[in-house]
């Protein structure tokens, strides 16, 4: 919590710093704005280290060389290009207005050399710190299997989802939503997956391929090409930056179990962050690694990743990827030794929360069903089975993904 500690510190001593700084023409102001159809009153004060607004319901502290930084005059940004044209490296680190006006809308300041910046006043509130803290950079529905069942998430089908951008935009909407999204009816084949990933997003090669089919031949050094129960758990963990999506299509299976488990890891997290604030930060502050060491026949790999368990963002604590594989954690080497016991509790709260029952959704995948997974989010695991079972899919770039959602309106 340090580094939030010392956010909000920072925050208490430039609100109490009352007295405008200098001599500034005009410090401390209000004005009546018309903000969309209701009234809103402006007040501002020009503090010692920061310009603080009251407006929209919100108090709001801009620091001068951010509000210098972030003029969209024509002369210090492209808005072709939505590019900065400025220089922040030639902006004076002391620099304050000299001149202060608010009109209906807009909030003008002067600086040093006269040059003049015009801020839309909702602009101000969309993209200050203040009003950013109170909005999830994702929003999401956390669950457990009761909560995703009883949701009754309406499934895609192939025909229209290959067709229809609105099908498209469901499909994501609810992926973005739960972490989990299914296409039915897609045709029993690598290609047909193929197809249908590509709508979505790139598909990312890795050491296991581009799209890969697998089967129970221990063709490669890892559990998954075995019959073994898998546990459930986040893919490609050892990578610095672990896999974004997981496509997964069982194309056949003649024999038993081979059930799909699903875990929203968010939720669990979640109930470690309300039941032991303590245990969650320590899930998010310790660094480990993960470790993919292969020796197999014409496969030789070393992968290493490191990262806390659950990364958050650290103005809202709002968790954005989690990192769980207990086969593939390598040694603990990055945490001293007082520290260590500690994260080991954190870490069986959080195994305990995952494992719980209720919140294990399984599903026995089918030809034609094909699942995406947000491997940032949702862990998966799988039943022991007999017989032949083959799975295929891929992984996708998650920037990628993102691009798509937001691209046919959706948050992302
Ligand atoms: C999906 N596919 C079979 C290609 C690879 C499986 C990788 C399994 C590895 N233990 C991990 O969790 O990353
Ligand atoms: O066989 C399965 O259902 C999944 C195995 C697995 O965890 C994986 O391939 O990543
Ligand atoms: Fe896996």
């Amino acid at each position: 919590m340090a580094l939030l500690q010392m956010f909000l510190k920072l925050r208490g001593s430039a609100q109490s710093v009352t007295r405008a700084w200098g001599c500034a023409p005009a410090m401390v102001g209000s004005k009546r704005c018309q903000h969309t159809a209701r009234q809103d009153t402006c007040n501002w004060q020009l503090l010692d280290d920061c310009f603080e607004l009251r407006y929209g319901g919100l108090v709001m502290h801009f620091n001068y060389v951010w509000l210098r930084d972030h003029c969209r005059s024509a002369s210090c940004f492209n808005s072709k290009t939505n590019q900065r044209n400025l220089d922040t490296g030639s902006i004076d680190l002391d620099i304050r207005p000299t001149k202060t006006r608010v009109d209906e809308e807009n909030l003008f300041l002067t600086w040093p050399d006269g040059h003049i910046t015009r801020y839309n006043l909702a602009w101000l509130v969309k993209n200050s710190y203040e009003g950013q803290k109170l909005s999830a950079i994702q929003p999401r529905i956390l669950w457990n299997s009761e909560i995703y069942t009883n949701a009754k998430v309406p499934s895609v089908s192939w025909e229209k989802f290959m067709s229809c951008d609105e099908e498209l935009k469901t499909f994501l909407n609810n992926f973005l939503l739960y972490g989990i999204a299914f296409v039915e009816d897609v045709p029993a084949t690598i290609d047909a997956t193929e197809t249908v990933t590509k709508r979505v997003s790139i598909i990312r090669e890795t050491i296991y391929g581009r799209m890969w089919s697998f089967t129970s031949d221990f063709s490669r050094g890892d559990t998954a090409y075995t019959k073994l129960a898998l546990d459930c758990h986040t893919d490609t963990s050892y990578f610095q930056e672990p896999c974004g999506i997981q496509v997964f299509h069982c194309l056949r299976h003649e024999g038993t179990g081979g059930r799909t488990l699903i875990v929203d890891g968010f939720y669990s997290a979640n109930k470690v962050l309300e039941r032991s604030p303590e245990n969650f930060e320590l899930l998010s502050r310790v660094p480990i690694k993960h470790e993919f060491i292969e020796n197999l026949g014409n496969h030789s790999n070393h992968m290493i990743g490191i990262g806390p368990v659950l990364n958050v963002y650290p103005w809202n604590n709002e968790v954005y990827m989690i990192r769980y594989n207990n086969y593939d954690r390598a040694v603990i080497n990055t945490v001293p030794h007082n520290v260590v016991q500690r994260w080991y509790v954190a870490h069986r709260q959080l195994t305990d929360e995952l494992r719980k029952p209720e919140n294990e959704l399984w599903v026995k995948l089918k030809p034609g069903k094909v699942l995406f997974i947000d491997n940032w989010r949702v862990l998966h695991g799988r039943e022991s089975f007999t017989g032949l079972r083959q799975l295929c899919g891929c992984y996708l770039t998650r920037d990628d993904v993102l691009n798509t959602a937001r691209s046919l309106g959706l948050q992302a």
